[in-house]
């Protein structure tokens, strides 16, 4: 009852708020069009048309305002309709204040120039001209009338100004570069008259010469006193000295181009300078690493000395990392004959270059725009930080108080419009800020490379063994992860979208950090051509597991040592890795004798795992989450890649123990759901662009992933291979993988799969799990065993076959026949 009158009473309330709704919508409308009717009538009055009432009317409003009365049937119309039409804006309200104040002005300006501004404008000026003058009441009128206007049409009367000097300065520009390039093509003609007359001028010369000869022959002693160098003299001379004279034209155009571009620097200040202050940040990448590896250099000489350090840098390192090799080399030779581990020099990767993304002007100008998007709905915010990474920017809004922060989220699509931004996204609020962030797409995508990342602090001083240079984030500063503590980590993103160079910037960085005897990899990829560059490095204990078969047993293989290490804690009396290779390191020599020595941490990657789950989707999920749930202490952690972020692939057992994720691009909010278990994923711009969610962060973190090339890859492999010897795998794990994976080939690859005697492997356990449960159905058996609809009838035909349920009754379930004492001793006696 009660709950009935509730519900009646929200009706009752639902209805009244649709009535109220359209009782105002009616009245708005009734009041336009009487507006409309008297502001017709006013204007009919005005011009002599409105009869003995209008006449009155109109008298009086010429008296109120002088001509301006012709304005106002205009304002009147307008007003009223714009303010009803945006009633609650208070943008809208302060528009209307200012057409009326604008009336206002125009009345007093009317008054001081034509002296018919009515007693409105004698009013005003009646008060202005005493105190400021005539002239000073035609400036703040004036001055007030642009104001007025400014605010009503809400553009810049200024901006125009400064389009035109832009415009200018672009014409003086291209004809600068027209009149240079004129100068040019002169230039080249005048070369070319030089040489043609040269050429001209060197005939000439010979048949002079020619001339003189015979003359000479002829009549050697008639002509005396005329040099050969006098006749050719006036023709010759002018090819050079053309040549050399440099074309004054052009200095001077280049002059005229300087001086112009002074101004434009000045006003591009000048309008910076008017701008809302916030501050930018952005990270000035490989310059920070440039310091940290220069020599010092002391005073003058530093400047000159840095151009050529930058250039002979590579050199330098390569040089100064040879000679440490060198150094570590001998002491190899002196102390253990066991062979060190040479990390790969950083030369091998490429530096980044200084890209900073987009300009600070563009910058300034999407937040003024993003601003003026607000508020244009009614929104007022205030800009507070704006933080440049590498592919997206993010704004800091802060909202006036009042405003719902589920209004800025709603207005997504309005402001992407404005932007003409691809996607963004909006964090609102931001943890931690009392703030909403809004991510826009860089117009310049700056690649973050592997090197700068290994090169940094963070990298550096991080202990871990395993950790991960993932990328930076949206304030540019390098992100640095530990593996161990993630501690099993699920990257999932749509085709394309960054996985396999994410999977090798976190390969690299192991084998950047860590030597074989700490960190052991094993490597499973059933896409074939992602990781097997990796055979040959001496991470590696088994070589890259493409089938896969193999790689369900590979994971079986993993399942096994963990409970092995497991029971050597026990043994040893620790509780982890950690407390267990401490134990060893501080054992003497001869306490170690014969006992196990340091345990190194393995990570196992998996590059596809929806290939692994459609051969053996029974036997993969239970590795993983065996894993995923005990590996942790044993020091073997999982990082799982998959392009199909699906619920079949991402099971959510598998999903329950893997707390690391990393999100790339993802085709729809569910898919993002799936990986990072909330939307966001989807608004990604692909190529790295990450959200980055380990666990421990609140929210994820949008990050730009680092970026490592093939061939980058190939050189590391190849210097690791040169230097360190060809891996040498364990033969007990391979022959162990090999064997559960043909023990696996007969079991669930697909549909096709039967035992020794023709029956299928889940004979047994289905007919086990059928009288359990006392009720016999193929899609029961589909479920518990994952497996298709063709096995699971097989499998039922082959449980009738043997008696253990009845024949198919049409669509009324198989009765069960056997009872579990019968089917075992059926088992014992046939299987
Ligand atoms: N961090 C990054 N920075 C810049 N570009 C990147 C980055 N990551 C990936 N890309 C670009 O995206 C392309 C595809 O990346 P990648 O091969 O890793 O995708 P994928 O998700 O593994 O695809 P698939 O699942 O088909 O193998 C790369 O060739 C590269 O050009």
């Amino acid at each position: 009852m009660a709950s009935k009158s509730r519900t009646g009473r929200r009706k009752k309330t639902t209805g009244r708020k649709k009535n109220n709704v359209q009782q105002s919508f009616v009245a708005d409308e009734i009041i336009i069009w009487l507006t409309l009717a008297a502001s017709i009538l006013l204007l009919l009055s005005i011009f002599g048309l409105g009869g003995a009432a209008g006449g009155a009317v109109s008298a009086v409003l010429f008296d109120l305002f002088g001509y301006s009365t012709y304005l106002v049937p205009f304002l009147l119309f307008g007003a009223v309709t714009f303010v009803l039409s945006n009633r609650g804006n208070k943008a809208a309200y302060v528009k209307t204040g200012a057409a009326i104040l604008l009336f206002v002005l125009i009345t007093t300006f009317l008054e001081l120039l034509l002296e018919e501004g009515g007693f409105l404008g004698g009013a005003v000026t009646g008060v202005l001209v005493p105190a400021i003058g005539t002239a000073g009441t035609y400036v703040v009128d004036v001055i007030l009338m642009i104001i007025c206007a400014v605010i009503i049409t809400g553009k810049s009367a200024l901006k125009g100004v400064k389009e035109r000097g832009g415009q200018a300065y672009g014409r003086a520009r291209e004809d600068a570069a027209r009149r240079k390039e004129l100068a040019q093509t002169r230039r080249m003609i005048r070369q070319k008259e030089a040489q043609r007359e040269l050429e001209e001028a060197k005939k000439e010369a010979k048949a002079l010469e020619k001339e003189e000869k015979e003359s000479l022959r002829r009549k050697d002693r008639h002509v005396s006193g005329v040099s050969f160098d006098t006749t050719l003299g006036e023709k010759g001379k002018s090819p050079d000295v053309k040549e050399i004279t440099p074309p004054a034209g052009e200095d001077l155009f280049a002059q005229e181009a300087a001086d112009m571009e002074l101004p434009f620097e000045e006003t591009k200040e000048a309008v910076q300078a008017e701008e809302p202050s916030f501050v930018i940040n952005r990270a000035q990448m490989p310059e920070e690493t440039i310091r940290e590896e220069q020599p010092e250099i002391s005073g003058e000489t530093a400047a000159a000395e840095e151009k050529k350090t930058r250039r002979t840098k590579m050199g330098a390192e390569a040089v100064a990392m040879e000679a440490a090799q060198v150094g570590q080399m001998a002491a190899e030779a002196d102390a253990a004959p066991k062979k060190e581990y040479r990390t790969p020099p950083i030369s091998l990767l490429t530096k980044g270059k200084n890209t900073g993304g987009d300009s600070d002007a563009h910058l300034r100008e999407t937040a003024r725009k993003l601003q003026e998007t607000l508020h244009n709905f009614g929104v007022n915010v205030t800009i507070t930080n704006v933080s440049c990474g590498p592919a997206v920017t993010r704004y800091e809004l802060q909202p006036e108080q009042g405003v719902k922060v589920s209004k800025i989220v709603g207005l997504t699509d309005d402001i992407k419009l404005n932007l003409a931004a691809a996607d963004i996204r909006i964090e609102a609020p931001i943890p931690g800020k009392a703030a909403v962030g809004i991510e826009v797409p860089n117009k310049e995508n700056a690649v973050v490379h592997l090197r700068d990342l290994l090169e940094s602090g963070e990298f550096k001083n991080s202990k871990s063994a395993i950790a991960f240079a993932a990328g930076r984030d949206i304030a540019g500063k390098p992100v640095v992860a530990d593996i161990a503590k993630m501690p099993h980590l699920l990257v999932a993103g749509a085709t394309g979208s960054g996985k396999s160079v994410c999977i090798n910037t976190m390969i690299i960085s192991i084998l950047y950090k860590a030597s074989p005897e700490d960190v052991k990899l094993i490597m499973i990829d059933p896409k074939v051509v992602e990781l097997s560059v990796y055979n040959g490095i001496p991470h590696l204990m088994i070589p890259v597991v493409t089938d896969p078969k193999k790689a369900a047993g590979a994971l079986n293989w993993a399942v096994a040592e963990m409970m092995k290490r497991y029971e050597l804690f026990a043994k040893y009396n620790v509780r982890d890795i950690k407390g267990f290779n401490e134990k060893t390191e501080n054992m003497t020599p001869e306490e170690r004798e014969g006992k196990p020595g340091k345990l190194p941490q393995i990570v196992i990657i998996v590059d596809e795992l929806a290939d692994l789950m459609m051969v053996a989707p029974g036997e993969v999920e239970e590795a993983i989450c065996r894993l995923a749930q005990l590996a942790r202490a044993a020091g073997i952690h999982l990082v799982v890649a998959t392009q199909r972020p699906s619920v079949n692939v991402i099971t959510g057992l598998i999903k329950a123990n893997m707390p690391s994720r990393i999100a790339f691009s993802v085709s729809s909010g569910v898919d993002s759901r799936t990986i990072i278990d909330m939307n966001g994923a989807e608004k990604l711009l692909g190529k790295g662009d990450m959200l980055f969610y380990p666990s421990g962060y609140q929210k994820p973190a949008r990050v730009q992933g680092a970026f490592v090339s093939d061939k980058e890859v190939q050189a590391v492999v190849e210097y690791l291979k040169k230097q360190n010897g060809e891996a040498s795998y364990s033969e007990e794990i391979v022959t162990e993988v090999n064997s559960t994976a043909s023990s696996l080939g007969s079991v669930p690859s697909g549909d096709v799969s039967a035992g020794g005697d023709g029956r299928d492997a889940y004979f047994a356990e289905a007919g086990r799990f059928i009288i359990e449960k006392e009720k016999a159905s193929i899609g029961m058996l589909q479920r518990m065993f994952r497996i298709g609809f063709n096995r699971a009838a097989r499998i039922m035909d082959q449980l009738c076959e043997a008696g253990v349920v009845g024949p198919e009754e049409g669509t009324k379930p198989r009765k069960v026949l056997m009872s579990m004492e019968e089917f075992e001793a059926y088992i014992e006696e046939n299987m």
